[in-house]
């Protein structure tokens, strides 16, 4: 039931265009190394781009919305009823990530990928193959054709998003109760218990907390997910909007556009991106640390160091969108410095 593409190969790092940009960072007119990570960053981005410029210019940014039957359990210190309203919210203009992304002078496409919402609502993409996931401390959360049909909407997001020929992706999320559903994928992917991943969401007590690792032991116990696939995985105990995040990410790697990793959330849909398709792995780029317990362990486990750490914990893509501008200036240095040859400065004798 997976579609053939999720496991087509991601193209390579242009090794030739990454040894370009090493030998300009050399050359430019600084001591060798001082501009720190952002050196790496130009680098990485010139053999993901295939480019001797690297570019952060044209980001657009796609919000994904989901409801999650896990919910009924109690899990967020939110009704349900937010998600909807935060979608319209993105829409009209007033949310965080509306804002950030007027100041960066990115689109902002909002995907409902599987939210309660009974009809279309204005300004939105509807994209979904049913109106939340199931209760997954009761059932499997999707069928095998509901996360098939998430995984094309993020790839459909994608496909929309290239026509614009953007340099860079950031993907965020919407649904209420979805850092419960990312701690039940996190756990069952890295093999961690629930009271290692699970946070303080939305901002439930220390005893809502307890209560969450529970209800996502119970879950990884009672669909069997121990070294299970990521696709079974997704399918017991994901999220609409989750599974449309992987699917985005492997569509964006394919096209060789970079993706700027947001938080816990879209953190934890790249690890199933990544498990899903390795070769997606290099197309991540690192953005921000969010105060969600788990985060850690999903960055480890996706081999990347965040640029900042803000203790946000708020997701809708937001950290992406607040790094990005570290990109840019990582970018502009990269393209813009003079050389010592060209400043006529006198380099370090070799
Ligand atoms: C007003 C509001 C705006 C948000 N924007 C993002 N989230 C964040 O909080 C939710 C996850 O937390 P939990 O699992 O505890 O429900 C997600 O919707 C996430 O994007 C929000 C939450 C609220 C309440
Ligand atoms: O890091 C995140 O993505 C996050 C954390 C808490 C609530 N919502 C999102």
């Amino acid at each position: 039931m997976l579609p053939e593409w999720i496991t087509q190969k991601c193209p390579d790092i242009s090794a030739a265009d990454r040894e370009t940009a090493v030998v300009r960072q050399a050359q430019l007119t600084k001591p060798t190394g001082a501009l720190g990570r952002l050196e790496q960053l130009a680098v990485e981005l010139a053999g993901l781009q295939a480019t001797e410029r690297p570019r952060a210019a044209r980001v657009p940014i796609i919000v994904f919305a989901g409801d999650h039957g896990i919910v009924a359990q109690g899990v967020s210190a939110y009704p349900q009823a937010v998600t909807i309203a935060m979608m319209a919210n993105f829409a009209s203009g007033g949310a965080a990530i509306s804002v950030l992304a007027r100041q960066l002078g990115s689109t902002l496409e909002v995907v409902d990928a599987g939210t309660l919402a009974q009809e279309e609502m204005p300004g939105i993409v509807t994209d979904k193959p049913r109106h939340g996931t199931r209760d997954f401390s009761i059932e499997p959360a999707l069928t095998p054709a509901e996360l098939a049909f998430a995984f094309e909407a993020g790839q459909r997001a994608v496909a929309r998003a290239k026509t614009n020929q953007p340099d860079l992706l950031i993907f965020g999320e919407m649904g209420i109760g979805n850092t419960t559903t990312s701690a039940a994928i996190a756990a069952s992917l890295l093999g961690s218990s629930a009271e290692e991943i699970a946070g303080h969401g939305t901002g439930v007590d220390a005893a809502g907390r307890a209560h969450k690792a529970r209800v996502v032991d119970a879950a990884i116990g009672r669909h069997g997910l121990a070294g299970a696939s990521p696709e079974k995985i997704l399918g017991a105990v994901g999220g609409l909007e989750i599974a449309a995040i992987s699917g985005a990410i492997i569509a964006a790697a394919q096209a060789r556009i970079p993706v700027l990793i947001d938080g816990f959330i879209v953190s934890v849909a790249a690890l199933a991106a990544v498990r899903l398709n390795p070769s997606c792995q290099p197309f991540l780029l690192p953005s921000h640390q969010s105060a969600e317990q788990g985060h850690r362990l999903v960055l480890r486990a996706l081999n990347v160091q965040p640029l900042i750490s803000l203790d946000l914990r708020l997701g809708e893509g937001s950290g992406a969108a607040i790094a990005l501008p570290l990109v840019r200036a990582a970018c502009a240095l990269h393209n813009e410095m003079a050389t010592f040859a060209q400043a006529n400065v006198p380099d370090r004798p070799s």
